[in-house]
């Protein structure tokens, strides 16, 4: 039986755990707080993050990320993107030799505009094909359900994503394989700042037109940074690009939309945040990540520049779609 680990024990993180207990493997949980980790094991829910769902009685939580990872084949992680270097760099030195690194997190670090398998890399020392991505439509509470899902694995390495591939397969949750690393990630990370952008629209009460052209040109904008990157266009077309935006940005169950909705309903940042009730809506970090690694390599990209500045340089909702609707015209290509 394979062991696998997976590090964070909230939403996403519990979810996947499941998923590797349905496929068969030993599985341990790393819950931040130790109170959790006990509510787990007598419990077998985890409430605040999946509620109603009941969790397999094989599945171990634990406080003690040492405990989490020994002898682990597989270690996932799905952490806040932001807090992953220093989480990281405590977890580095127990990490098993040859364990298959997995991120399942979707966002880009502020200040240094690395992708999380970046980070992966130079704080864990690794070389960059035992570091494997998870990405696609997957909002954790329907998978959680069983309801069924498709998804990708993608590593450098294929032979690697292969085999991450048949441990996570199961009758609901089906992967593919996909060696685009730079596209899968940056899909999923920019899918976050697309969706807040479409809950803007849905709080301001606009319908299905506007959802669409957003979605649409959102995915543009990514196509054309991911290129730029090195990324396949195609992947963009795939479950890690369109699939993720079009759950993303249509489903109530995101954090990142509902957020986007609250500031287009005239909510502030802070009570938008505190509505979240500690959740990540990685969006808001990330739309400044994005925009970064946009300018640095010349690259437009309106619509998340428009959500950074709803977010962090006071542009209203209303200033932000006119300021879209008002850009030059131009080709759609
Ligand atoms: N929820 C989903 O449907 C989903 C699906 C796919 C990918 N993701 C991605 O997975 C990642 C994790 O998201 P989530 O939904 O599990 O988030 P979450 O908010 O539900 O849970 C985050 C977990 O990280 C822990 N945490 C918070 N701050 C921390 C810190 N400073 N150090 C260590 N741990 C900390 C929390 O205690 C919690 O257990 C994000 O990048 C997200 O974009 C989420
Ligand atoms: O709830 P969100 O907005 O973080 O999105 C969840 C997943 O990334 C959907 O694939």
């Amino acid at each position: 039986m394979t062991r696998a680990a997976v590090l964070g024990a909230g939403s996403w993180g519990t979810a996947f755990a499941k998923v590797l207990v349905d496929a068969g493997n030993d599985v341990t949980l790393w819950a931040r707080r130790d109170e959790l980790a006990t509510r787990i094991n007598a419990e077998h829910r985890n409430e605040d993050y999946l509620p109603g769902v009941e969790l397999p009685a094989e599945l171990v939580a634990t406080h003690d990320p040492v405990a989490a990872v020994r002898d682990a084949d597989l270690v996932a992680i799905a952490i806040p993107s932001q807090t992953l270097r220093e989480n990281l760099a405590v977890w580095a030195a127990d990490l098993p030799a040859d364990a298959t690194l997995v991120s399942l997190m979707k966002g880009v670090e502020l200040g240094s505009t690395k992708r999380m398998s970046e980070v992966i890399v130079e704080v864990a020392g690794v070389p960059a094909d035992r570091v494997a991505v998870v990405s696609g439509p997957n909002l954790a509470l329907e998978i959680a359900q069983r309801h069924p899902t498709a998804t990708v694995v993608a590593c450098a390495d294929d032979t690697r994503a292969i085999e991450v591939q048949k441990l996570c397969g199961t009758p609901y949750f089906r992967p593919y394989t996909n060696t685009d690393v730079i596209g899968c990630e940056l899909g999923g990370a920019v899918k976050n700042v697309i969706a807040l952008a479409c809950g803007i629209a849905q709080g301001m009460r606009f319908g299905d037109n506007t959802l669409a052209s957003i979605i649409t040109r959102g995915l543009a904008e990514t196509a054309r940074l991911g290129e730029r990157l090195g990324a396949d266009p195609v992947t963009f077309a795939g479950l890690a690009g369109l699939g993720d935006l079009v759950a993303t940005c249509n489903s109530p169950l995101s954090r990142n939309r509902s957020f986007g909705e609250r500031l287009g309903r005239g909510e502030s940042l802070d009570q938008a945040q505190e509505a979240t009730h500690g959740q990540v809506a990685e969006g808001v970090k990330s739309c400044r990540g994005v925009l970064e690694l946009a300018r640095h390599h010349d690259i437009d990209v309106p619509i998340t520049a428009a959500v950074e500045a709803v977010c962090f340089r006071g542009l209203t909702p209303a200033q932000m779609l006119e300021l879209l609707m008002s850009r030059s015209m131009k080709s759609e290509s």
